[in-house]
């Protein structure tokens, strides 16, 4: 695999400029562990080679947040050492995209699900899991990334093709931008929309409720011979661990994903901003109201009552926005109490993460007695 393969581009090239000359090498990490990265590193840019790396003191304490640490997708300079040396994560390139959700639990802590994503795939179908409102969180989370969004109404073979329509067509007009696909993964139809958008060097995630048809359809790509839990990549020829940790793939027929097999329905990371920019259209509905401080409940000459009459607002999105305060409050709320939490892990959080290099050294020291006090 090659270089561009890997989405290099010169954006990505210009950024590494001033680490080639001292003799680093550009690298796309595809896997990472509570000790270390795995890489996909371009000593020589017509064939790309899978390393372990560690990351370097620096590059640690540059991070002003777990979020801004590498992770799966980003590209990274880095240090190849000698015989029985780390290779060695000494700079980090801006992301060109990062598509990133709320930590699974209470948390708000942001996670990266993956960097330099460019096109996100949400499966769902048209029976069970059909949920506009849900859908529309994912397409302000994926508008935030600066990912492509893509929909892929699954199982078409369980509904009527009218019924299947008719919930694409709601999903497109929430997001004009979004490409809206009918699949169905057991028939095989609708597949090859989705290997159309795998181009060489791009990467795509694949994200969605459980039970939604996202391993079948993943699996579908990368082809008879390779699944889940082969022991052999056919592109790299490398062996792969079965993990439930996200990777980054290369797939036989071009482009890459990045996925988990384990990965739970999404759950939202969201800022006020994101929450209150998904009801600005209905907010500026709201200053064609008549009264400035207009409830948009029964008061007279609302606007947005007379949109939702006219069918030009769901009733349900008017119930969203209508909690919008509440929701933001409860966000807040739950900020300040990550913060807290987040300021008495700081404190122990060495003892947990030992990714950088001076902390394995400490660790390693530690392993062997050497007590450093
Ligand atoms: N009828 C029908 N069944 C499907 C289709 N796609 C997937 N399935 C079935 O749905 C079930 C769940 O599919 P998975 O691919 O495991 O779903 P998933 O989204 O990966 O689920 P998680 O691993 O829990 O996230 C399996 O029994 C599939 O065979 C489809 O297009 N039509
Ligand atoms: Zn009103």
């Amino acid at each position: 695999m090659t270089l561009d393969e890997l989405g290099w581009d010169e954006n990505f090239a210009a950024a590494f400029a001033p680490y080639r000359a001292k003799g680093w090498f550009p690298a796309r990490l595809i896997r990472e562990t509570t000790i270390n990265y795995s890489a996909f590193v371009a000593e020589d840019p017509e064939d790309v080679e899978e390393i372990d790396c560690v990351l370097s003191g620096k590059v640690w304490h540059d991070a002003e947040s777990d979020a801004d640490l590498p992770a799966v997708g980003d590209w990274v300079a880095v240090e190849l050492g000698g015989e029985n040396e780390d290779h060695v994560i000494r700079a980090h390139l801006p992301r060109r995209s990062c598509f990133s959700r709320k930590m699974p639990g209470k948390s708000v802590e942001e996670q990266v699900i993956g960097a330099n994503v460019d096109v996100v795939a949400v499966v769902t179908d048209s029976g069970a899991d059909h949920n506009p409102r849900r859908m529309e969180r994912y397409f302000a989370l994926i508008g935030r990334s600066g990912a492509k969004a893509v929909v892929l109404v699954n199982k078409s073979d369980l509904c009527p093709a009218e019924h299947n329509e008719a919930c694409a067509a709601e999903l497109r007009a929430l997001a004009p931008d979004a490409d809206i696909h009918i699949t169905s993964a057991l028939t095989g139809q609708g597949l090859e929309v989705l290997q159309s958008y795998l181009k060489d060097g791009i990467t795509m995630c694949v994200v969605g409720s459980s039970g939604v048809g996202k391993s079948t359809l993943v699996n579908q790509l990368y082809g008879e011979e390779w699944q889940w839990t082969s022991e052999v990549n056919e592109v790299t020829g490398k062996g792969r661990h079965t993990t439930t940790s996200r990777e980054l793939v290369p797939l036989p027929e071009g482009g890459m994903l990045i996925d988990n097999p384990g990965m739970r329905e999404i759950q939202m990371w969201t800022d006020e901003k994101t929450l209150r920019d998904s009801f600005a259209d209905v907010e500026a509905m709201g200053h064609e109201c008549r009264f400035a401080d207009c409830k948009h409940g029964n008061d007279k000459g609302c606007a947005i009552r007379a949109a939702v009459e006219a069918g030009t607002l769901d009733l349900h999105r008017l119930e969203s926005f209508l909690n919008l305060e509440d929701e933001i409050e409860k966000l807040r709320r739950q900020i300040k109490k990550r913060q807290m939490t987040v300021e008495r892990w700081a404190k122990r959080s060495h003892r947990v993460k030992a990714r950088n290099l001076e902390d394995r050294i400490q660790l390693e020291k530690d392993e062997r007695g050497e007590w450093e006090r």
